[in-house]
């Protein structure tokens, strides 16, 4: 028996139909501003993708360029020039940033209405206390992902690798937000076999080709694979592979490929999102807490 496979691109697509109608229920096409530092090569084909997608579907975007030698006080300042720049909507900046830049200040720079990513701390408050706003797109993702495909969640035992604060962090505060029972798994799990086994949904996002072995999952769990590894075979050929060993296909009862998995379905999100956004905005929506009328930046 084979695993049926969970496909990313109709799935995104089903999520771009409904973001594209909302966005046409708005009194302005939303933006996106996409901040990219340096030329790190996953970067600028991961923003590229993001910038054409926002095309397809009628959104606008504009990437603003930064070199790897730009300053953090430099990249602080587009962030708050962007911030208060009434036309833009949503504003993500691109991880990994340069060693010489300090994440955290960045990320606690971004007005947290714009912050489509959802990695503001505001936000990542908002979604651990079961309030999610916007909340980040790979974990927001692979939910639509499940609902899409009536992948029951409400009781199940669902097991995470990966305690990343992109993927694995929050995307247990969902699961849990389902009613799954969540476990969080990670590199200093001790025989972690024993504990993916138990899951019903397994979800890993770890960056480790192969990591996971069919002995390691339970026959019919649903698993779903987040690691975009790329490795080169015997030919000298590049591929894109996950954390998930092929052969789990032959145990597990739904799975994602990679490519063409939970991929496509965070761009989409991330576009959903940024209509998100915009609704918020329009409505008026000061979820920051600053007194009306200020859509300044946020105060700490
Ligand atoms: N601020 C920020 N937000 C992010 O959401 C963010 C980030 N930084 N940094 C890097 C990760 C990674 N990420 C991916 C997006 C799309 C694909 C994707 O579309 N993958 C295709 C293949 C693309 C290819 O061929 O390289 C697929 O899986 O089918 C993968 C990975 C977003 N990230």
């Amino acid at each position: 028996m084979s695993a049926r496979v969970l496909a990313g691109p109709p799935t995104a697509e089903a999520l771009l139909r409904d973001a594209a109608q909302r966005a046409g229920r708005l009194p302005a096409v939303p933006h996106l501003a996409i901040v990219r530092v340096g030329e790190d090569p996953a970067s600028v084909s991961y923003v590229r993708g993001k910038a054409r997608k926002a095309g397809e579907v009628g959104l606008r975007s504009t990437v603003h360029v930064l070199p790897e030698t730009a300053s953090q006080a430099e990249l602080l300042a587009l962030i708050a020039a962007l911030n208060t720049d009434d036309d833009v909507n949503g504003l993500l900046v691109q991880l990994p940033l340069p060693a010489h830049i300090a994440e955290a200040a960045v990320l606690h720079a971004i007005d947290p209405r714009k912050d489509v990513d959802g990695f503001h701390p505001l936000n990542v408050g908002e979604l651990w206390a079961g309030r999610p706003s916007l909340t980040p797109c790979t974990p927001a993702g692979i939910l639509f992902l499940l609902r899409h495909h009536a992948i029951p969640l409400s009781g199940t035992r669902a097991v995470i690798v990966g305690r990343s604060s992109l993927v694995g962090r929050p995307l247990a505060a969902l699961l849990l937000e389902a009613d799954a029972t969540v476990t969080v798994a990670h590199s200093r799990t001790r025989d972690l076999g024993s504990v993916t086994r138990a899951a019903d949904l397994l979800v890993v996002a770890v960056g480790q080709p192969g990591l996971i072995t069919p002995d390691m999952v339970k026959p019919g769990a649903t698993v779903i694979d987040v690691g975009i590894n790329r490795v080169v075979d015997a030919q000298g050929k590049g591929h894109l592979v996950g954390d998930v060993h092929p052969d789990v296909a032959g145990v597990a009862g739904a799975l994602t490929p990679v490519p063409g998995g939970v991929g496509p379905l965070t761009v989409a999100q991330l576009l959903a999102n940024t209509v998100h956004a915009a609704e918020l905005q329009a409505a008026g929506h000061l979820q920051s807490g600053t007194s009306s009328g200020d859509r300044g930046e946020f105060v700490r």
